[in-house]
């Protein structure tokens, strides 16, 4: 198994069809004496949103852990072609209610993997805190507990902490999953406003409409990969059902 971060020496191979941010080639992992994922190939393009998308189950959220380095494949190679560590945002629902942390300290953690938690933020961390939050509309809730905010209020917190980070690489665990259709539209605007800045976003997904408008997908199916491409051709009623 190889894990590897670099710049350059993209295989012709890897570079087809744009430049990926992520390569992974026979990766396969899981939990202990259980594997989940089996042999998956494929690219994460850079600069673009991908839809992870697939049936309870199917591996997505281990493939986000995978992405970020807090699961180790078994098997395979993955390859980050990009010099930064990523962000992720995982679900809502794994993020304690009771955590006695306000917004503004939640967002705050986002600069420890800068700074580690002991030493203090600089004046330009909190420029980032600050700017972060205003950019996901959250300047108002800084004060208030984490465990007591709406859903779409909380989850705005979460990606505000993934976005401190400021790396290139987003990943971001059922981001819109339970949110009325504004919160969604807010999202899945500022996703599209991250690519242009330059950041690759990745984001697991049961929100067909979300996964419709991400730039490509990929679909899996008990831990394989099923598909992957174009979200409009590959997700349609037929394959859907299929899986
Ligand atoms: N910590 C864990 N230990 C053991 N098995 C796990 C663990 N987390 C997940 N699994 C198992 O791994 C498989 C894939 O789970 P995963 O959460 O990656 O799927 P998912 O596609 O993200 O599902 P969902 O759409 O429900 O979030 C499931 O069978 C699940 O039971």
């Amino acid at each position: 198994m190889k894990i590897m971060f670099k710049k350059q020496g993209i295989s012709p191979a890897v570079t087809e069809g744009g430049t990926p941010r992520v390569h992974f080639t026979g990766l396969s992992a899981g939990y202990p004496g259980r594997t989940v994922l089996h042999q998956l190939h494929a690219d994460i393009p850079a600069l673009a949103i991908t839809a992870l998308v697939g049936p309870n189950g199917s591996g997505k959220s281990t493939l986000l852990g995978v992405l970020a380095g807090v699961i180790r494949p078994t098997s395979g190679e993955l390859r980050h072609l990009g010099n930064r560590p990523p962000a992720f945002v995982p679900q809502r629902g794994a993020v304690g209610d009771a955590l006695p942390l306000t917004v503004r300290q939640t967002v705050e953690m986002g600069r420890w993997g800068e700074r580690g938690p002991w030493r203090r933020l600089t004046r330009q961390d909190h420029t980032t805190v600050d700017r972060t939050m205003e950019r996901l509309g959250i300047t108002d809730l800084a004060t208030r507990q984490l465990g007591e905010l709406s859903g779409g209020q909380r989850q705005r917190a979460l990606i505000a902490q993934g976005l401190a980070q400021e790396s290139d690489l987003l990943l971001l665990d059922e981001p819109t999953t339970g949110l009325d259709p504004e919160a969604r539209d807010r999202i899945a605007s500022l996703l599209a406003e991250l690519v242009a800045d330059g950041v690759t976003v990745v984001q697991a997904t049961h929100d067909l409409e979300a996964a419709r408008s991400a730039d490509t997908c990929l679909l899996l199916s008990d831990g394989r990969l099923a598909g992957q491409g174009d979200p409009e051709q590959l997700l349609s009623s037929s394959t859907l059902s299929q899986i």
